[in-house]
């Protein structure tokens, strides 16, 4: 099996680590206290939850729990194990994905079946640090461990199982003895008990005849006194029944006394009956009467309320008649001044454009008053155009003096810079007189000419400044101008449309007098024209109707009158209240007469039961007669039997007690019986103990020499060691042959030594090695325990395995470490020494970072 992957959670100085193992040759490496060996403490952990510490102090500081995870796997399986601290109960191992194990110990034992010792592995494959050639000290020891022997030689120590059992056997051979003549003892108990019991059967069996003899007597007594007793029970049964008889006949005799005047009421109260539902019969002709009464107090509300509407109408029909020429007026009117409204608008709406008009007339008389004068515009065009005239004029003077300016600039140059002696002006001699004189002549007319120039720009700038003000304010006299001229347009053109109205207005004029007189007149005769419409519905023909239907209403109400008077003649005095208090008394009186019906019904079933109960009597009197039953005889025989049964008492108590003791004699008799035969059990037993003990003594003497423990040593020796030259072939050392001398001793407690066997033929103690050879010889050992005892090997784990050592020696176990690969397939080394790294094909690098430790994997170059 390889370790594929580690995983820890707050386990140790690790928080939360995962690390895979890829290489063949795994380096982990870091500084003192960076968590390094705590990895390899976590695979110990997750194999067998051992480990260096306490279970809790495994768990980070400051945490409550820790979770180690291993993957492992070979061609055939995957196997991945989880611990956690500190619930045991939920470790776990799958093995190809199925839970195979659950809990700590079941887990432990998982891991063994697949080849992984709890007890080899850690004394082989996993090396300590600085701790490879301890397997040379402790190689007893570890074989011991190993193959349990320890446990078989504690079998034999004083205390021991084995001598314990030596103990109890003898101890019960021993007791065998004292059996022997408990056996004795309790046989002659036996034979007094079963003694005992015959006796006792007899004296039993003797009582048992006696006591039949009497139950014999009793039975003929029994039978007399039940014949007697049956006799007794009949003239009991007989005297209860006249007793019955006659004390029931009295009671009917009683009883049909009260009834004796049941006829006469019956009859009595069946002619009340007759009376009052002859009155009861009144109670139609009284509803009658009420339901006409109210009929007539409707039909007075009816024609009452008729009357009032024939007042009201008869008024609004002579209002109507009264209103109907002013309303006629009123709807004339109307639709004159419906006619005159369209001219009514039509002079309203122009009146009032003639008020705008002549409002907007007076305001533009207002503003056109208002413009200010101004100078005439041709005066100021004149003097604007003879200013510009001036302007010009001293614009050509200025620009004239300039090109002479220029002129004479330019000879003055040239004078300046004329060679040759001719003269540039002139094209005469030119000697310095005639330049100085020709410069300074120029030079004052130059001069001259920007006095003059200056003076001249002088009048221009004024001029300049007049001809604005005379632009300005022209352009100021044409916009008064134009204000003015649009003004009056608008007075012009305001005047004309007012005109216009006017016309129109004058045309409207008579209409719109018309059309205020109607309106005045409609607004008079508005009222009445308005109580005119309420009573317009108001006719004569509905006026007639009514009276029609309140004429034919009286006549009805004569009718019912009429019938009330027939209804109340035939009712006579009865009231209403008569008729109630017969229909509540009938009711009574028809239960009293069914209560005497029944009554009567009684009277019949009592005369006829009183008849049967006299003839019951006398049957019941000649039965006692015959019956000849005597109370005396039966009295005497039950005192017989008393004195019977007292006798077979005394008799059955005798039995019980002999019985009883029979019982406990028979149960004394069956455990002395079990007694006796444990007894003869036991002693058959000691054969055996006597047997096992031999067998114990010879175990004892065996184990006590270590002749056992020698052979298993013998064996499993020879096996290491042609393991550990096949192992050792691999490395590169020159020796023959290494052999394993153990010296025999009882309890192997001696050393065991290594000899080397040269090509020379030499034979050298392991002692005379050198470091690198002892070191090589110490792993291929440890490799070749765990061979012969586990099979193949899956890897091998090494803390710190170059501490200690000089560079030498370093490089040397360096050396074999790398040829151990070919044994083991999968290393891992522990290490903060960076030379290891030299052989390692994968690198975990562990640092700690504050607290916790931090995994960095690597590839080397
Ligand atoms: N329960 C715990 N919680 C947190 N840290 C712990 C716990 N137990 C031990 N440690 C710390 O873990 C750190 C790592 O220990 P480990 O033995 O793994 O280091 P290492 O890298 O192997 O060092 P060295 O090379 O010195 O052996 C130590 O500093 C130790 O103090």
């Amino acid at each position: 099996m390889r370790i594929e992957k580690l995983s820890l959670r707050d386990f140790l100085s690790h928080e939360r680590t995962e690390v895979t193992f890829k290489g063949d040759i795994n380096v982990i490496i870091g500084h003192n206290g960076a968590g390094k060996s705590s990895l390899v403490d976590g695979i110990l952990f997750a194999l067998f939850r051992d480990a260096r510490g306490k279970q809790e102090e495994l768990v980070k500081k400051g945490k409550t729990t820790s979770e180690v995870e291993l993957w492992l796997k070979d061609q055939l399986s995957s196997v991945y194990v989880k611990r956690v601290i500190p619930t045991s109960k939920s470790d776990q191992v799958l093995i190809n994905g199925r839970l195979e194990a659950r809990s700590a110990n079941e887990v432990t034992r998982k891991i063994e079946r697949l080849g992984l010792d709890e007890k080899v592995l850690p004394a082989t494959v996993f090396v300590k640090q600085g701790d490879i050639e301890s397997i040379f000290d402790s190689l007893t020891d570890v074989l011991k461990k190993i193959m349990k022997i320890t446990n078989l030689e504690k079998l034999t120590e004083s205390g021991g199982r084995i001598p314990s059992l030596i103990k109890e056997y003898d101890t019960r051979i021993k007791l065998s003895e004292r059996d022997r003549q408990d056996l004795n003892k309790i046989q002659s108990e036996r034979e007094q008990e079963e003694k005992k019991i015959t006796e006792l059967q007899e004296r039993i069996s003797s009582l048992k005849g006696e006591r039949s003899k009497l139950e014999e007597e009793k039975g003929k007594l029994e039978k007399e006194i039940e014949e007697l007793g049956k006799k007794k029970e009949m003239f009991i049964k007989l005297d209860q029944t006249r007793r019955n008889v006659i004390s029931e006949r009295e009671r009917i005799i009683s009883e049909l006394k009260d009834l004796e005047n049941v006829e006469r009421d019956i009859s009595e109260t069946q002619r009340e009956i007759e009376r009052l539902e002859a009155l009861r019969g009144k109670r139609e002709i009284l509803t009658q009467l009420e339901e006409k009464t109210e009929r007539k107090l409707e039909l007075e509300k009816s024609v009452k309320v008729y009357r009032q509407r024939k007042e009201k109408l008869e008024s609004d029909v002579k209002l109507k008649e009264s209103l109907e020429p002013v309303y006629r007026e009123y709807v004339r009117l109307k639709e004159d001044k419906e006619k005159l409204g369209k001219s009514h608008d039509m002079y309203l709406s122009l009146s009032s454009a003639l008020n705008e008009k002549r409002d907007a007339l007076k305001k533009e008389q207002r503003k056109l008053d208002l413009i200010p004068t101004h100078r005439d515009l041709e005066l100021i065009d004149k003097e604007l155009k003879s200013t510009e005239g001036e302007i010009t004029e001293l614009n050509e003077e200025i620009s004239s003096l300039a090109n002479e300016k220029k002129q004479l600039e330019k000879s003055v140059e040239s004078l300046k810079t004329a060679k040759g002696g001719k003269c540039p002006v002139c094209n005469g001699p030119l000697d310095d007189l005639h330049r100085r004189e020709l410069l300074e002549e120029y030079t004052q007319r130059i001069k001259d000419i920007e006095g003059k120039v200056y003076k001249l720009r002088a009048s221009l700038t004024s001029l300049q400044g007049k001809r604005e003000n005379l632009e300005k304010e022209l352009m100021e006299a044409k916009r008064l101008e134009d204000r003015k001229r649009d003004s009056m347009e608008n007075v012009n053109k305001l005047s004309t449309e007012i005109k216009s109205l006017e016309d129109k207005v004058e045309e409207l004029r008579r209409d719109e007098e018309s059309y205020i007189n109607v309106d005045r007149r409609l607004k008079e005769i508005e009222q009445k024209a308005v109580k005119y419409l309420t009573v317009a519905n108001a006719s004569r023909e509905e006026l007639e109707s009514i009276e029609m239907e309140i004429a034919s209403m009286d006549q009805r109400l004569f009718d019912i009158e009429n019938d009330i008077e027939n209804l109340r003649k035939q009712l006579g005095d009865v009231t209403a209240k008569d008729i109630e208090e017969s229909e509540r008394k009938l009711s009574s009186l028809k239960e009293r007469l069914s209560l005497l019906q029944s009554k009567l019904g009684r009277k019949r079933v009592l005369s006829d039961r009183l008849e049967t109960l006299e003839d019951e009597q006398r049957r019941v009197e000649g039965e006692l007669a015959s019956l000849n039953f005597n109370a005396q005889v039966l009295e005497r025989k039950n005192n017989e039997l008393k004195v019977l049964l007292a006798q077979l008492e005394t008799l059955s108590r005798d039995e019980a007690t002999e019985e009883g003791r029979l019982t406990s004699s028979m149960q004394n008799l069956e455990r002395i019986r079990k007694t006796e035969e444990e007894i003869k059990e036991r002693l058959l037993e000691v054969s055996k103990f006597e047997r096992a003990k031999e067998r114990l003594e010879r175990l004892r003497k065996v184990l006590g020499e270590g002749m056992l423990q020698s052979y298993l040593i013998s064996t499993l020796k020879g096996r290491i060691e042609n393991n550990l030259n096949d192992i050792v072939s691999m490395f590169n050392l020159s020796f023959v042959r290494i052999e394993i001398i153990i010296e025999q001793t009882r309890s192997l407690t001696g050393k065991v030594n290594l000899s080397v066997r040269t090509p020379a033929g030499q034979t050298l103690s392991i002692n005379m090695l050198s470091g690198g050879e002892r070191i090589a010889i110490a792993l291929g050992l440890r490799l070749a325990i765990a061979k012969t005892l586990m099979g193949e090997l899956g890897f091998m784990i090494l803390d710190e395995p170059t501490i200690h050592l000089d560079s030498q020696r370093r490089a040397e176990l360096l050396e074999v470490i790398r040829e151990s690969m070919n044994v083991v397939p999968q290393i891992i080394v522990v290490t903060h020494d960076e030379e290891v790294l030299r052989i390692a094909d994968f690198v975990i690098r562990v640092e700690k970072v504050g607290e916790s430790s931090r995994v960095k994997e690597e590839i080397p170059q």
